[in-house]
């Protein structure tokens, strides 16, 4: 079990780096997942985002910094974290704080938002970010007891446009919702002037994932301006 988080402040204005694999790649391995967090620590960052019960467990006894942990289970509708029981594995694989679905879309174990946020504080330590894909869902969210809001799902949840780089209007539209609670900007942050910007739009924190950890991706990238 974590010591739970007493506050924010080590977050603010911080980069939170998210390291994950998918399912069938050649880095999805759990200790190399916790190496590469471990080299974004080494780079400056103040946190780190991994998914599935082992990644946490690795990147927990990897690094000093806190730990955002999720369990993807499918990949379609509610898939992040998806119910209590996912919820509280992560918890108790170490997760400081449970990244979880955060929309407004039914849950595949029938539990409100506010009941999982509820069951996750009763039954652990760890605090709750709530992934959410558009400004009613993070009004919601926070109404329903979500220790951070990110936008993780913009764009993914069928509310918002996938924008190409990180969906800016939907970040200062949540920040001058003034919700009280700590906004993480997240998806499709693709570089350092795009997490200038999402920071100037409203976040407390931004996460990047696969512009810094996911070579694949960005080895298409430049393969694809090779091959314009
Ligand atoms: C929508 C979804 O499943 N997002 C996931 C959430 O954990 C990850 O696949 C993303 O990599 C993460 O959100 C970081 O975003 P980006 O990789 O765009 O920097």
């Amino acid at each position: 079990m974590t010591l739970k988080m007493t506050n924010f402040d080590a977050l603010k204005g911080q980069l939170v780096v998210s390291a994950q694999a998918y399912p069938g790649e050649p880095m999805r391995d759990p200790r190399t997942m916790a190496q590469i967090a471990a080299a974004a620590v080494t780079g400056g960052a103040a946190a780190i985002r991994v998914q599935g019960i082992a990644d946490i467990q690795f990147a927990r006894a990897a690094v000093e910094v806190p730990v955002i942990g999720l369990w993807k289970d499918g990949h379609d509708g509610v898939f992040i974290t998806p119910t209590l029981r996912h919820a509280l594995s992560c918890a108790s694989a170490g997760a400081d704080i449970v990244a979880i679905d955060g929309t407004r879309r039914p849950r595949p174990d029938g539990l409100t938002l506010a009941e999982t946020i509820e069951g996750i504080h009763a039954n652990s330590n760890s605090l709750v970010m709530a992934d959410c894909g558009s400004l009613d869902d993070a009004v919601a969210a926070a109404e329903a007891g979500a220790d951070l809001i990110g936008t993780t799902l913009a764009g993914y949840s069928g509310e918002r446009p996938k924008t190409d780089g990180p969906d800016l209007e939907l970040i200062a539209e949540i920040a001058a919702a003034n919700l009280g609670k700590p906004l993480i900007a997240e998806g499709r942050i693709h570089s350092p002037a795009q997490a200038r910007a999402a920071m100037d739009a409203g976040a407390f924190a931004v996460v990047v994932g696969t512009a810094i950890t996911h070579p694949s991706t960005i080895t298409g990238w430049f393969k694809a301006a090779l091959d314009a």
